[in-house]
């Protein structure tokens, strides 16, 4: 008897197609309010899960009982309780190592952007408020040659780092667990703790997984830390920051700016301070969003799937 498979986001047409001839597949494009009692019905009989972008409770996944292999379309896996996963024996896939230039390129257009004000200044030409030649009320800071700190040097963060050292010839500083001599050699990166980074650099640059031990790590005490021109950049996930610390720290001058992909409460509640403050530049979390790459995303995680219920060595098992 085929597998049951219940797919809760959109998947190109020819992957629907591969899962379909090994597979009974329900389809859900995404999961909303008016359909998340057929999503928890569905899920009943399934054997496979696939999708992104919603939290996974324990309790859905009591409602499991045949489930063998979660597939998450993403590399970070903060949507599952891995601990769960672990005591049941389940198996969770992810999407790491594809997404990573993407991402890269997305946090370097935040950092070029904060640092020269681009959306700022693109917006005034908009307005038509460009009426003369710009003076200092329009400067940005420079990029090139400044200290890029890096917490969380990991396949993205190295990314990051390769286009700062040697595209920019920025000096590199970084943070983890454990040295990375690999990181020091190609990109003459220095190991620092997190303290020295957040006082040395002028770019810090965010680039963890979120669980238990990085949720909040950055709060008031951190921005206090930085320079007072400091750009402050995250793109991994919202709750590693405190982010009503962040928001003072912006308002109140103690750190330069701000470029930010994800936040605490996504979508971006429209009510938010952030959208305020002309130094932040606020994307909706488009890190690995480009075609070829979320269409490489898609591919992984229905491989990852298909294997594990298949009884195959799974390519990208985060548990
Ligand atoms: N905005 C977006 O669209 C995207 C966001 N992301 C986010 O980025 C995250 C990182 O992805 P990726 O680079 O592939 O992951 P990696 O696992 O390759 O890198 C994570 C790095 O963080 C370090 N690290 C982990 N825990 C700690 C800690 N407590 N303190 C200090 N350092 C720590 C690790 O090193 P060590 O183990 O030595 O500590 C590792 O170098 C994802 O988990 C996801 O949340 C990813 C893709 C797109
Ligand atoms: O946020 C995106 C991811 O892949 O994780």
């Amino acid at each position: 008897m085929k597998p049951h498979v219940v797919v809760y986001k959109k998947l190109p047409e020819h992957l629907l197609q591969r899962l379909q001839a090994e597979c009974n597949v329900t389809l859900f494009d995404r999961i909303t309010q008016d359909n998340r009692a057929d999503f928890l019905a569905a899920l009943k009989t399934a054997h496979g899960m696939i999708g992104a972008s919603l939290p996974i409770t324990n309790d859905m996944l009591e409602g499991a009982p045949q489930l063998r292999i979660a597939s998450t379309i993403s590399v970070g896996v903060d949507n599952f309780d891995l601990d769960y996963f672990r005591r049941r024996g389940l198996m969770l896939a992810h999407t790491p190592g594809v997404l990573t230039e993407a991402t890269a390129d997305t946090i370097f257009a935040l950092i070029l952007s904060t640092a020269r004000r681009v959306v700022e200044l693109a917006e005034y030409v908009k307005a038509g408020r460009w009426k003369g030649s710009i003076g200092e009320a329009q400067f940005g800071v420079n990029v090139h040659g400044k200290t890029l700190g890096l917490i969380g040097m990991g396949r993205i963060g190295s990314a990051v780092a390769r286009r700062a050292h040697h595209g920019f010839g920025m000096p590199i500083l970084y943070h983890n667990r454990r040295p990375d001599p690999e990181a020091e050699r190609e990109l003459d990166a220095r190991y620092v703790s997190q303290d020295e980074l957040l006082a040395q650099a002028d770019f810090v640059c965010v680039m963890l997984p979120l669980n238990a031990d990085t949720e909040r790590l950055i709060g008031a005490r951190e921005f206090a830390l930085m320079k007072r021109s400091a750009i402050f950049i995250n793109a991994s996930r919202g709750r590693i920051v405190d982010e009503a610390a962040l928001i003072e720290a912006l308002q109140d001058k103690t750190i330069y700016g701000a470029g930010l992909d994800v936040f605490e409460v996504e979508p971006l509640p429209a009510e938010s301070p952030l959208l305020q403050l002309p130094n932040v530049v606020a994307l909706p979390h488009i890190g690995s969003a480009t075609h070829e790459t979320r269409l490489a995303m898609a591919e992984l995680a229905v491989s990852n799937l298909l294997a594990g219920l298949r009884g195959e060595p799974v390519p990208h098992l985060a548990v």
